[in-house]
Order: structure tokens, then C-alpha cells, then sequence
């Protein structure tokens, strides 16, 4: 039998808590070795709302955690990075009022065209906020909250993100980091401050809100509370939005395109620049250091994708080319194209159009608007031809690998390291130990290195099929399907 090799440095667990469930990586600080590993899933309500209850993600780390066994417990620092925007209200016993409204519950879409209004309009926020918030921002969704549920606004007494929450309950401390709260659309990333003003629109008293600790910074240690398989003084680093917490994953210099398929699509990069996209394509997040990661979003990847393949009885793989069909996949509505109340559209049926070609074309349908968004992700410093980093869980997937090389026409590189928002977080925590930059450390580790697969021709018959289907389907994807 063999014994996997001592670790040559301390340990450090790095924690993603995504969409779907939560992975923990305890990881060698010197090398970057995953020493263990374990995941949990946790529920998002169906139909209309998008809702996860807070305390499935703490059993869901305690669970990982445990999976990872006694290396968790040698562990000196630990970090969370997890999905962006969602709404966890509190009340006075530290517990939620609700359960969280999760960043693809687009019910505020009504509160975002009012809020983008009352402020002045797309610019007034670009340049303020660095984003025009949709639905996806949490300025929207509390003010969706104050509304609709005005007694649970009112019972509300601590506001915070998801990782926010993680790491309030490790430590007992309420922070947030830079990352994070620039998803919020209620920090102005032009002062790197809450704006009070925006606060005030939605009635939110700052003084409910975390402290946005530096990178770099020991937000605490970890709590006695026997539930986890920490020793006591494990240092808490202050984790990040899991897009930002991938960037310092991949040791992301200012250019290299990200392209992230998981419950989200993703594309984005580190810049130098503030971001001010005033079309509100690119949200102008901050990285969880001192720059920037201009980001535009999908909402409908891989669960769409797979949904396709389940409603035509194929594997995911069983892709076939060919034929003129043409899928919007926004079975969630879409936030890129900004279309909250769309449903999935299919186009350009024949009797000779295969499952397979189907099923091809939803693939087609999300990469699509991911590429459209690439150029104005990109600054003016960027390398418009450098490989594309494919990351998430469907990077490992033939069928999304050849999707994106067949759209972007460019070279991708898919790393071999799987879980890059948890190491991402991981490195943040080693950071912490250090003194390091969290991104020099990943880069120290490799984390971004695998394979880089040849650039192929650029389809460009099938992007411009999918652009005329998008803009001549324009009235019907303005509004929710008939009888709903
Ligand atoms: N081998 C694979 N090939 C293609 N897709 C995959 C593969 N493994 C996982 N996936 C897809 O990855 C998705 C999960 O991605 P992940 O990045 O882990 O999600 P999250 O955004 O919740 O972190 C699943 O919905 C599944 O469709
Ligand atoms: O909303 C965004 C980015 O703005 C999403 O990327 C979320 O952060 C969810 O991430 P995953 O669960 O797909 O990782």
C-alpha cells in the first residue's frame, strides 16, 4: 500500500461554496498538494425563486470538512471563497429571517430598472459603482426583500454574503472582503467605500453591514464550536467571491482571459483599470487584492446544457455537428444578454435535425453570449490571442472544450488542477500564514498549468445564426412565456 508523501509545509484548507454544493481542499502550503478533499451538496429551491437555506451550507462545510479527515484538523489557516451576490439576512439570534435569494433568482429584476432609474441612469452607476445592477446584485434583491417581505426587512439586523456568512460563523467576527462586496452594487468602487446614498434608496442602515477587512489580513480564528475539525487558533483569512477566489487560484496575471463553466458561466480577467461598462454588460468587480476582474456572467451553463441532454435521453457528450438549429438556452431567464424574464428558444427545426444537433446547439447557445461578452471583458492591455483558461466543472467536459475552441477560434488551456476557486481560497489562506500575494503563491504552485489545446477555425456561420435568432426572438424574450 502507499502513503501519499509528508507535506513539506503547513497546512491550509481552502473552502468553494458554490451554487450546488461545497468543496474543501486541505492543501500543502509549500507545494500546493491536495493532501485531502471532500464535498457536500446543498439544495436551491425550483420554480420561480432561487433560495438556499444558510445553514445547509455550514452542515454542508462541516460535512466536507469531514470528508477531508484528520489532515483538516493539522490544518494552521483556512479561507472561503463562495458564489457571489446572494442575500443572507440575519436577525437578532444570528440566524437567517429567510432563507438567502441566490444570485440566478432574477424575481428583482422590477427593483433593478427602478434602482438603475432613480440614480441617474447606466453611467450614474458604471461610474460609481463600476456596474449597472441587474438582478443578480444584492442591492436588488434587499430591496426585493423590503417590498415583498417588509417584516422580514425589518427583523433584519446583519446583511452579508454568503462567505460572509461562513466566516462569521468560524470566527464570531462579521467581515467581508473586497472582492465580494463589490458585488453588492451598494460599494462605490470608484471610492472603494459603501455608498450611503445607494443605502439610503434601498433603506438599509450601514451599520448592518460587515467590515471589509484587507487583503491579506487575519479576520480571526477559528471558534471552539466542536462541530468542526480545526484546532484551536487555525487562523481565518478573509475569503472572497468564488470568481475572485478562482483568479487568485490561477495565479491570474492582468490580461489572461478567463472562461468559467459551472452553475454560472463566467468570463473575466485581471485589469489595473476600474471597470465602468455603463452598457452593464461587464459587472466591474474588484479581485480580492488591489486590481480589478471586469466580469459578464451567464445564467444558464451547465445545468441548461445538461437539462437538454436529459429532455433528449443523450449523454452530455453525445454531440453531433451539423444542421440549422439554433437554442437560446435561458431556461432561468439571462442576465447576459440582460433578459431576466426570457425562456429557452428554439429555432430552425427540420426532419433531418438529429438529438444530437440539439443538443449541440444548447452548448452553442451559452457559449455564444459568454464570447460575445469577451472583447468588452478585455482591456486595452489584453493579449487578444493568448489561450483561454477554461475552468468549472464542464472544462473537463470534449463537447465544451471543442464548443468554446469552435466559437472563439482561439487556443485554450484547461488546467489540470480541478477545484481552482477552493485553491484560490487556499492560497489566500498560505497568504495569510506568509506574507505572500495569494496569486504568486498560486503561481508558485502551478495551479494554472495543463494542456493547450490547438486553436481551430472560428465558426463564424453559427455565431452569426445565433446573433439573427437572438435579435429577430427580441419581443418574445422580453417577457415570461403565455400562462406563466
Ligand atoms: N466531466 C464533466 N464533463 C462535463 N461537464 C461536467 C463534468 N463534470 C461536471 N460537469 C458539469 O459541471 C457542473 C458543476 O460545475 P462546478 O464548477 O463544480 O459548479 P459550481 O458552479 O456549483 O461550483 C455540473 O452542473 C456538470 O454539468
Ligand atoms: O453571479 C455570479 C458572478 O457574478 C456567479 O458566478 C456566482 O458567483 C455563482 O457561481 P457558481 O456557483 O456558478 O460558481
Amino acid at each position: 500500500m502507499s502513503s501519499s508523501p509528508a507535506a513539506q509545509g503547513p497546512l491550509v484548507v481552502g473552502v468553494d461554496t458554490s451554487t450546488q454544493s461545497t468543496k474543501a481542499l486541505v492543501v500543502d502550503a509549500a507545494t500546493g498538494r491536495v493532501v485531502a478533499s471532500g464535498q457536500a451538496p446543498h439544495r436551491v429551491s425550483t420554480g420561480e425563486a432561487r433560495e438556499s437555506d444558510p445553514q445547509e451550507w455550514w452542515d454542508a462545510l462541516c460535512a466536507a470538512l469531514h470528508h477531508c479527515g484528520p489532515a483538516a484538523r493539522e490544518a494552521s489557516a483556512v479561507s472561503v471563497g463562495g458564489q457571489q451576490h446572494g442575500l443572507v439576512a440575519l436577525g437578532a439570534d444570528g440566524t437567517p429571517v429567510r432563507p438567502a435569494l441566490l444570485w440566478n433568482d432574477v424575481r428583482s429584476a422590477p427593483q433593478a430598472r427602478d434602482l438603475v432609474e432613480r440614480l441617474g441612469g447606466p453611467k450614474a452607476w458604471a461610474d460609481r459603482v463600476g456596474s449597472v445592477p441587474g438582478p443578480s446584485f444584492t442591492v436588488t434583491k434587499w430591496a426585493w426583500l423590503a417590498e415583498h417581505e417588509p417584516a422580514a426587512a425589518r427583523a433584519t439586523t446583519a446583511v452579508r454574503l454568503p462567505h460572509d456568512y461562513l466566516t462569521e460563523r468560524l470566527t464570531g467576527y462579521g467581515t467581508t472582503d473586497r472582492g465580494d462586496v463589490s458585488g453588492t452594487g451598494w460599494w462605490a468602487s470608484a471610492s472603494e467605500t459603501y455608498d450611503e446614498e445607494i443605502l439610503g434608496m434601498v433603506g438599509l442602515d450601514p451599520t448592518l453591514l460587515p467590515r471589509v477587512a484587507r487583503s491579506g489580513e487575519v479576520v480571526g480564528t477559528v471558534r471552539g464550536s466542536g462541530e468542526l475539525p480545526f484546532s484551536p487558533g487555525t487562523l481565518v483569512a478573509p475569503g472572497t467571491g468564488d470568481n475572485a477566489a478562482a483568479a487568485l487560484g490561477l495565479g491570474l496575471l492582468p490580461g489572461t482571459p478567463v472562461l468559467s463553466l459551472g452553475t454560472s458561466g463566467t468570463v473575466y480577467a485581471v485589469s489595473e483599470h476600474r471597470p465602468t461598462d455603463a452598457t452593464g454588460t461587464v459587472a466591474g468587480f474588484a479581485d480580492a487584492r488591489g486590481a480589478w476582474l471586469p466580469l459578464a456572467c451567464i445564467l444558464n451553463c451547465t445545468l441548461a446544457v445538461d437539462k437538454m441532454a436529459a429532455l433528449l435521453n443523450l449523454d452530455r457528450e453525445a454531440v453531433e455537428p451539423g444542421g440549422a438549429a439554433t437554442l437560446l438556452p435561458y431556461l432561468d431567464g439571462e442576465r447576459t444578454p440582460n433578459l431576466p424574464h426570457a425562456s429557452g428558444i428554439l429555432h430552425g427545426l427540420r426532419h433531418d435535425t438529429t438529438a444530437g444537433q440539439l443538443l449541440q446547439a444548447a452548448y452553442d447557445g451559452a457559449v455564444h453570449s459568454l464570447l460575445g461578452a469577451l472583447d468588452q471583458v478585455l482591456d486595452a492591455d489584453a493579449d487578444r490571442s493568448s489561450p483561454l483558461l477554461l475552468i468549472g466543472g464542464g472544462a473537463r467536459g470534449a463537447a465544451w472544450q471543442h464548443t468554446v475552441r469552435r466559437l472563439s477560434g482561439r487556443p485554450v488551456q484547461v488546467p489540470e488542477a480541478k477545484e481552482l476557486v477552493a485553491l484560490g481560497a487556499a492560497a489566500q489562506a498560505a497568504g495569510v500564514l506568509t506574507g505572500e500575494d495569494p496569486a504568486a503563491i498560486a503561481r508558485r504552485w502551478g495551479t494554472a498549468e495543463g494542456p493547450v489545446l490547438d486553436p481551430v477555425e472560428r465558426d463564424e456561420a453559427t455565431l452569426a445564426r445565433i446573433s439573427g435568432v437572438l435579435s429577430d426572438a427580441a419581443p418574445l424574450l422580453v417577457r415570461a412565456p403565455h400562462g406563466e
